[in-house]
Formats: structure tokens, C-alpha cells, sequence
């Protein structure tokens, strides 16, 4: 008998063992063969009772069978007074089987009438907290369902391994909450907000950008207003770099006389934008790296009103017109607000990519990430100032993601500049490119 019990005790406590190896060594596997199986029972088992807390249930009509009229009934709230008897009971809606996940598991939700998918995303934090995990994300692929995310743990506490960009104008710069990867495609999305409170990560993001950015061949242009000790050290890959606003007025102008020409080139050869000409005369693209924008803006004595005002026209008409001629834009800074003229807000609702770092007050994060669902607001002014790099973004599609970039020291970025080097072409080739004396032929041919 006790050898029965220390040989039980023994396999219980190997078993328990090796679960825990498996479990260190090899997480995935751990989680879709013991982990997942057992939380989708849990989920499905307590469904009830969860919807019930988080009001989302609903009062319907039904026919109720009890063996013992008068007592309270499984749901807790239904008093049947007869064996067999219609009372209203708290109807929990139908959820579908969960599916694992990377980072957790995700079910699709049946709405019940009159509900929207708001009102499970405000139940969102209330789900996670009655399931155990980190949070719960809502999206609604189609009218009349709901689809719970939930990540088990935050997957942004540490995100390595910069990979290397493949496609034209394209980053992986880090990767999002729901383990997919963080892209910024310029050529989906052409111009970006980088918003962050001072040490959030906004610096970093612009890093893992250089990096992805420097072997392709693309032109880099900066402007730090921040003196130039942010870009200076990239100078070699970048063509043009303006360090004062009186530099900027000057390159802007240059970029803006840059897309004129570009816009007689792509008439003349009846394209609507530099993709549609053909590669021998396209226009090399560029993306231009902003540093500190609210300096660009800021205006010490009224002498310097007329200078502000140039430089505002002129990275505005870059924004309206620049996607079509190859001239993208990554604004970063600190402040983003309209106090800063009326030129910020126009230029800002010309960047349809918005990157909401950890800010300071709930103005910037309004103003960066603009009408999206209220809870991306929350999220971005939740993230604490121990994980820098992690940030809510918005694209095209509409939805908002929490995300972290890849930690690109500036070692990892000059780096870059330096290899790459070879790749920059010069401010006096960009600019004088389309006046080539053969392009007439190659535009015909
Ligand atoms: N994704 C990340 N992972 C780990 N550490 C990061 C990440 N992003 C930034 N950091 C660290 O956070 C600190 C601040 O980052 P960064 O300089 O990019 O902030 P910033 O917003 O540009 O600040 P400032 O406006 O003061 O220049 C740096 O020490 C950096 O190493």
C-alpha cells in the first residue's frame, strides 16, 4: 500500500515535472496541446455566469421545466413557481467555439438584439479581468457578431529581432499586441504622426525606421530641429539634412520645387503618379524624417511670423501632394496640438498613420490618434513609462492596435547610415534628375 502510494506520488510528481519543462521549453506546444483545451472549457463553462457580471446578458421569455417548483434556479434568478412555467431569464448570447492564438485564444460572439459591438468593448476590461488575463480586444467582422481577443499576457514586455525589410518603402518596426508584425508602408500609408512625451520611444521607432530604410534604394532627407543631434550621426545616409528652421524653409522649398517638377514629369508622360512611369525615369522616392516638429512652428517674436508661415504652407503642400510623386513624411514630436496654428491642424489630417506614444496629457493623445474608438485614448495614456517603445497605432483599415517597436540603439542606426552610405544619392542628383536631356525619349519610348 505505501509503496502504491510513493509510486502514485512519484508519477504525480514527474508528471508535474515534465509539464513545467514542457511548459518553460517549449510554450507553444504546451499551450495548444494542455493550456488552450482547458481554458476554452473554463471559457465556455463560465460564460454565463461572465456575461451575467458584465451585463451583457438579456431578459427573454421561456418555458422552464423544474423538478422542485419553489426553488431558485440555475441561473440564480429565476423563481419557478410550477413545474412547468414561462419566466423571463437572463439570456446569455451564443459564443462559438474559442480558437487558440498566438498569445491566447479569440471567439466569435453572437450578438443578442439591440446590442452593438460597443457594448462588449466596454465590457472589455471587465471580461479580462473575469477571465484572468491581460486584456480582451472587440472587432465585428460582420453585422451581428462580436469577435474577443484575449492575450494572456502582455506580448509587448520584450520584443526582439529587427528583421530585415523585403518590400519597397515597407518596415517591420516592431511588432503588434496581437503578435502580428508592426509595419509602416509608406505606400499605403504615406504620412505618419510620431507623438510621445519625452523618453516614450519616439526616437527609437525613427531608429528602427533608418535601419529598415537605409539598404533600400530610396533618399532619406532629415530635419532635427533638435540642433541636429538626433540625425547628425546618420548624415551619411541621409541626401539633404536641415538642422535650424532657417535650413528648413530653404529644403522645404527645395522639396516643393522637387514636386512640381516631378508633377510636369508625370504629365508629360500621362501617369497619375511616379509608380505609373516607367523604372528608367521614376523618380527616386523619399522619405522625409521630422524631428521636434512643434519647433518648426514655434514662434519667439513676431519677426519670425512670415518664416513660420512659409515653412507651414510649404510642408502642408508636401503632405496634400507628396504620395503621388514619391515624397512620404514621419513627423515626430512631443506636442502635436492646434495651439501650435492652424497650419498643424491641416498637416495633421493629411497623416493617416498615427502613433500615440506614452503622452503626458489627454489633449496630445486626443490629438494625435483624433476620432478613433474612445479606448484607444485609454489605452495610450495606460502605457507606463517602464516599457518606452510601446505605442497605439492607427492605420488605413480604421483599427487601432497597441504595439511595441524593436529596440534599435543609435549605435545599431549609424551603423546603418555608414554601410549603407554608398546608397545615398546626392541632393544635386535628386533635384536635377528630371532635367536630364534624354528624358523626352525615354518618357516616349
Ligand atoms: N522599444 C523599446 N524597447 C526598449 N527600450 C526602448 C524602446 N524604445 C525606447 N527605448 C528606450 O527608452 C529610452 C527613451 O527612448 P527614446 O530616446 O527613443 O525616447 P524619445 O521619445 O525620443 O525621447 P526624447 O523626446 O527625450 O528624445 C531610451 O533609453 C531607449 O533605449
Amino acid at each position: 500500500m505505501a509503496d502504491t502510494l510513493r509510486l502514485t506520488l512519484t508519477a504525480l510528481a514527474a508528471c508535474a515535472v515534465g509539464l513545467w519543462a514542457w511548459r518553460r521549453w517549449h510554450y507553444r506546444s504546451f499551450w495548444l496541446v494542455i493550456g488552450f483545451p482547458l481554458t476554452a472549457i473554463t471559457v465556455r463553462a463560465t460564460w454565463r455566469k461572465v456575461a451575467l457580471g458584465c451585463g451583457l446578458t438579456k431578459k427573454r421569455q421561456r418555458w422552464w421545466f423544474t423538478t422542485v417548483p419553489g426553488a431558485i434556479a440555475s441561473t440564480g434568478l429565476v423563481k419557478v413557481r410550477r413545474r412547468f412555467e414561462r419566466v423571463a431569464v437572463d439570456t446569455k448570447p451564443f459564443m462559438w467555439l474559442p480558437r487558440p492564438t498566438r498569445h491566447g485564444w479569440r471567439v466569435t460572439i453572437w450578438t443578442l438584439e439591440g446590442q452593438i459591438p460597443d457594448d462588449y468593448s466596454q465590457a472589455a476590461e471587465r471580461l479580462a479581468h473575469s477571465w484572468g488575463v491581460h486584456a480582451v480586444r472587440v472587432s465585428s467582422p460582420r453585422p451581428g457578431r462580436v469577435v474577443l481577443a484575449a492575450t494572456i499576457r502582455d506580448p509587448l514586455v520584450q520584443v526582439r529581432d529587427l528583421p530585415p525589410s523585403t518590400d519597397l518603402l515597407k518596415v517591420t518596426v516592431g511588432r503588434l499586441e496581437t503578435g502580428g508584425p508592426w509595419e509602416i508602408d509608406f505606400r499605403t500609408v504615406p504620412h505618419w504622426l510620431n507623438a510621445g512625451a519625452t523618453q516614450s520611444g519616439k526616437s527609437n521607432l525613427a531608429n528602427a525606421l533608418l535601419v529598415g530604410l537605409a539598404p533600400q534604394p530610396i533618399a532619406l532627407v532629415g530635419f532635427d530641429l533638435k540642433g541636429g543631434v538626433e540625425f547628425t550621426p546618420y548624415a551619411p545616409r541621409l541626401s539633404a539634412l536641415a538642422t535650424s528652421r532657417a535650413e528648413s524653409v530653404g529644403l522645404l522649398d527645395d522639396l516643393v520645387a522637387l514636386m512640381a517638377e516631378r508633377m510636369g514629369l508625370c504629365r508629360t508622360a500621362g501617369a497619375r503618379n511616379i509608380w505609373q512611369l516607367a523604372p528608367a525615369v521614376r523618380p527616386v522616392p523619399i522619405v522625409v524624417l521630422v524631428d521636434e516638429l512643434a519647433e518648426l512652428y514655434l514662434m519667439a517674436d513676431k519677426s519670425e511670423k512670415d518664416e513660420i508661415a512659409r515653412t507651414s504652407t510649404a510642408l502642408l503642400r508636401v503632405a496634400q501632394l507628396g504620395r503621388a510623386f514619391g515624397i512620404y513624411l514621419f513627423l515626430s514630436g512631443q506636442r502635436i496640438g492646434s495651439d501650435l496654428g492652424p497650419g498643424v491642424t491641416a498637416l495633421r489630417a493629411q497623416c493617416s498613420g498615427r502613433i500615440c506614444h506614452r503622452v503626458n496629457d489627454p489633449e496630445t493623445a486626443t490629438m494625435t490618434l483624433g476620432d478613433l474608438d474612445p479606448a484607444a485614448l485609454v489605452s495610450a495614456r495606460a502605457i507606463p513609462a517602464e516599457t518606452p517603445g510601446v505605442a497605439i497605432v492607427a492605420g488605413q483599415d480604421g483599427q487601432w492596435y497597441r504595439a511595441r517597436s524593436f529596440y534599435v540603439t543609435e549605435q545599431a542606426a549609424e551603423h546603418a547610415a555608414r554601410t549603407y552610405a554608398d546608397l545615398t544619392p546626392s541632393w544635386d542628383e535628386i533635384t536635377a534628375v528630371d532635367g536630364r536631356a534624354d528624358l523626352p525619349e525615354l518618357l516616349t519610348a
